[in-house]
């Protein structure tokens, strides 16, 4: 089993240079089921260091799986799945557990504690997980509210925020732990319109002015045409095109992605 050292979890979202333009993550003939339904058909794909991914593909065509896959919270059938230089199936759940920390999600629902005040909620982690002491995850979470705009929100709890306020401080708490990979499914769907176009800002200057690798599911075509360098369509548990936006969203090469873009748009 390969037991690569993840690196160091407190350099944020580092990507030394000379490893920029390595393969991130990589899924090897992975097959999931959930009984008869096989969502996941002997998947193969990689993703390249610092690159943003959008999945797209119709209901239930498995997308939301393969995030949750990559956070663990699923297990494949079948095949292989490495994330930065490590193994995370198969592995065993020491190895999983370390590889596991350098990928971050950001959820549809938010899934904040609701007890817990802004703050707490973004240092939570990194003091559980990474060991970093009280006072630098503190400073940390400051300077990640600062970011997303709620600097002055630090005591306050999750209920007195809007939906908005909480997808921003959930962005936040996901970039406390210093991700290599940043997950994002359906991150504006529980948004009421007006707050979508902030968040959507948001992610794009993430993206923009950090080298984090992100893989999103999202059914915003202009955030996907808009944020992503390559484009992943998936249907009958496989990818079957993927290119840069420009390409997919203007000359899809399957009749599947045609369908399926004329359908959405
Ligand atoms: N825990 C589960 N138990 C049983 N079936 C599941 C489970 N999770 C997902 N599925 C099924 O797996 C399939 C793929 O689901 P998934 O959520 O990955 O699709 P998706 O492409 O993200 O869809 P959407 O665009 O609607 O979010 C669906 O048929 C879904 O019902």
């Amino acid at each position: 089993m390969p037991a690569e050292t993840p690196t160091d979890p407190r350099t944020f979202g580092a990507t030394p240079p000379e490893r920029a333009r390595d393969e991130i993550i990589r899924f090897e003939n992975v097959t999931k089921r959930f009984g008869d339904n096989t969502v996941l058909d002997d998947l193969c794909f990689s993703v390249t260091s610092g690159k943003h991914v959008t999945l797209i593909g119709p209901s239930g065509s498995g997308k939301t799986t393969i995030l949750r896959l990559l956070m663990t919270l699923e297990e494949p059938d079948s095949g292989i799945i490495r994330v930065n230089g490590g193994q995370l199936f198969p592995a065993d759940a020491k190895h999983r557990r370390e590889v596991r920390k350098r990928i971050g999600m950001v959820f549809q629902q938010f899934n904040l504690f609701p007890n817990m005040s802004v703050l707490r909620n973004i240092t939570e982690a990194p003091v559980r997980v990474l060991g970093l002491g009280k006072d630098e995850a503190e400073s940390r979470a400051r300077e990640l509210l600062d970011l997303v705009g709620l600097a002055d929100k630090v005591d306050a709890r999750p209920a007195q925020l809007s939906g908005g306020q909480q997808q921003r401080v959930a962005i936040a708490r996901a970039l406390a732990m210093r991700p290599r990979v940043l997950l994002l499914d359906e991150v504006t769907s529980a948004l009421d319109p007006e707050l979508v176009a902030g968040v959507l800002d948001l992610l794009r200057d993430i993206a923009r002015s950090t080298d984090i690798t992100m893989l999103c599911v999202t059914h915003e075509m202009n955030f996907a045409r808009d944020i992503s360098d390559e484009v992943f369509m998936f249907d009958g548990g496989k990818v079957i095109e993927s290119g840069p936006p420009e390409r997919i969203f203007t000359d899809p090469a399957h009749e599947r992605t045609r369908d399926f873009l004329g359908a959405v748009r």
